[in-house]
């Protein structure tokens, strides 16, 4: 943790007898004062746990010194939420959500002083509609519980009240957007947590509740999707076409199988080995200083994502100065693709904990483009296990990285659509490809994949808004070898 920063939770006055510590003849001969100091104590793998310590003395003036003492240096931490919106979706995941902030958080929430107001949705689209109709500016953050969907639907709901309230009209792709400064927290309950892990390095949510009484604070890019000057959705993980989105279009059938849907439908999709042909046009990131390829990982701190943060500094000051700029190139790239994978963050997951992208930033205001064009069944296994290991996965003549700040996307079947040339072969054989009926081409369009969610157009334009939304997290801290033994001694250090 930053030096200038406390670990402490809360600290509250205790009455020393109830403890039933034995420390010998010291009761005997006074009365004793104590306070109970909980903490954080920093576990394995980024897991973090609340931990208590209790002090006495006999002086009982000394004890309410530091009480007090202790007390006004939490009231300092002004980055401190003091009243936060809680959504909980009781049918993400597991069902478990409800259960797991009553049980897990609520108590830590409670214990830090935290206001909360809590609504349970009762249908999709209930916290998103509610954050139009409250007053938002009260709170300090916006919680939800739940899933990557869940997490969707609070952006999605804060994103377009701060772009209403500030006459931003939404539908046009190329609009400066206002950034949110009402932090999100995440408490994972959902199926893939991919936002919760990739931004905190594990999805558990005693951690991810510690994570938001602290107060941390991550910056985090935002994609915005657009169809003929029209909003579709934002994006902050995975827009994915091809595996991805054909994944999960056949797991919402199966949502009754809770997180298992994801290896069913994936198999299932693995075997049907759908290749789509189209066009993508990208700008590359030039004003970022990394690449897909790099060997170190955004993490805590990431000095690319800083200096990304001074450069929207820069431009905001200068809005209004500056005249628009030229048109940059685009780079033009047609083929046939298993999968077109847009990476915000490395999305990493319990399932891929490196992720489909692990040099991918939090917050430098680029994606990164991942197209696995047509190849045998087999090369696209390996290429899906090293997801899982740690070879390279772009390391395979089928597999292109580029890093890039916006991008177009046109299926065959829309461009033919487009210039009416759809001939009448096409109509009456559906989705078989007439030129090889055997093999896997699908002259029907896939979905996007947009963040958990569907997205049916097949002609997309993709930007990359910097530092958009900011979470209560702090990106994934560098490994510590003795973390469990460093975290300790901090506390007892500090008092
Ligand atoms: N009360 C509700 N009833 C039905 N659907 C809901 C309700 N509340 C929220 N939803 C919707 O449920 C969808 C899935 O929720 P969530 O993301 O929490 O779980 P998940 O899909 O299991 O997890 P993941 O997104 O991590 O894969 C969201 O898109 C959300 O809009
Ligand atoms: C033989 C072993 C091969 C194993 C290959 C494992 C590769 C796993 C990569 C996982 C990438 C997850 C990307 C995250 C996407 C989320 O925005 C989205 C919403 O929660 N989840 C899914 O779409 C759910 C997607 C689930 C995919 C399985
Ligand atoms: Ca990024």
């Amino acid at each position: 943790m930053d030096s200038k920063e406390t670990s402490i939770i809360a600290v509250e006055e205790t009455e020393f007898n109830k403890k039933q510590r034995n420390i010998g003849r010291w009761q005997k001969m006074a009365k004793l004062h104590a306070f109970t100091v909980h903490y954080v104590k920093k576990a394995r793998n980024h897991r973090w746990r609340c931990s208590d310590a209790t002090f006495w003395s006999v002086d009982e003036h000394l004890c309410n010194q530091w009480t007090q003492a202790l007390k006004e240096l939490l009231e300092m931490q002004k980055s401190r939420p003091k009243q936060l919106l809680v959504y909980i979706n009781p049918y993400g995941g597991k069902r478990q959500g409800k259960r797991i902030y009553e049980q897990k958080v609520a108590p830590l929430f409670s214990l830090a002083s935290i206001s909360t107001d809590v609504v349970i949705t009762e249908h999709a689209n209930h916290a998103k509609d509610n954050l139009f109709e409250v007053n938002i500016y009260k709170y300090d953050g916006v919680v939800c519980v739940g899933g990557d969907g869940m997490f969707s639907e609070v952006m999605h709901g804060l994103i377009g009240r701060m772009q209403k309230d500030s006459g931003i009209d939404q539908n046009n792709p190329k609009a400066s957007l206002v950034q949110c400064n009402i932090r999100i927290g995440i408490i994972p309950a959902g199926s893939t947590d991919c936002i919760c892990y990739s931004t905190v390095g594990i999805s558990d949510p005693v951690t991810s509740a510690l994570h938001i009484i602290v107060g941390d604070c991550q910056p985090l890019d935002v994609s915005s999707v657009h169809h003929n000057n029209t909003f579709l959705k934002y994006s902050v993980s995975l827009l994915g076409y091809g595996f991805y989105g054909d994944i999960l279009k056949d797991s919402e059938k199966k949502r009754w199988m809770g997180p298992m849907r994801y290896d069913y439908s994936g198999f299932k999709t693995f075997l049907s080995h759908h290749y789509y042909e189209g066009t993508i046009a990208y700008q590359p990131a030039k004003h970022t200083h990394g690449s897909p390829r790099d060997q170190e990982s955004c993490r805590t701190g990431c000095y690319i994502c800083k200096q990304s943060g001074k450069q929207l500094a820069e431009q905001n000051k200068e809005r209004g100065l500056k005249h628009e700029e030229g048109e940059e190139e685009w780079k033009v790239i047609k083929g046939k693709f298993l999968a077109i994978n847009a990476v915000n963050m490395s999305c990493a997951c319990p399932r891929s904990p490196k992720g489909l992208s692990p040099a991918a930033h939090l917050a430098d205001g680029s994606a990164d483009l991942i197209l696995v064009r047509k190849c045998s069944r087999f090369d696209f296994l390996r290429y899906l296990v090293r997801h899982t290991n740690q070879d390279d996965q772009f390391d395979f003549p089928f597999v292109d990285v580029y890093r890039v700040k916006c991008f177009q996307f046109t299926s065959k079947l829309s461009e033919d659509n487009e210039s009416n040339v759809m001939d009448i072969g096409k109509k009456r054989f559906g989705q078989f490809c007439r030129d090889h009926p055997a093999c896997c081409c699908n002259i029907v369009n896939s979905t996007w994949n947009c963040d958990g969610e569907t997205l049916d157009s097949s002609a997309i334009e993709v930007r990359v808004h910097c530092q958009l939304i900011k979470l209560f997290a702090r990106g994934i801290e560098e490994d510590c070898k003795d973390e469990a033994a460093h975290s300790q001694s901090s506390i007892e250090q500090l008092l």
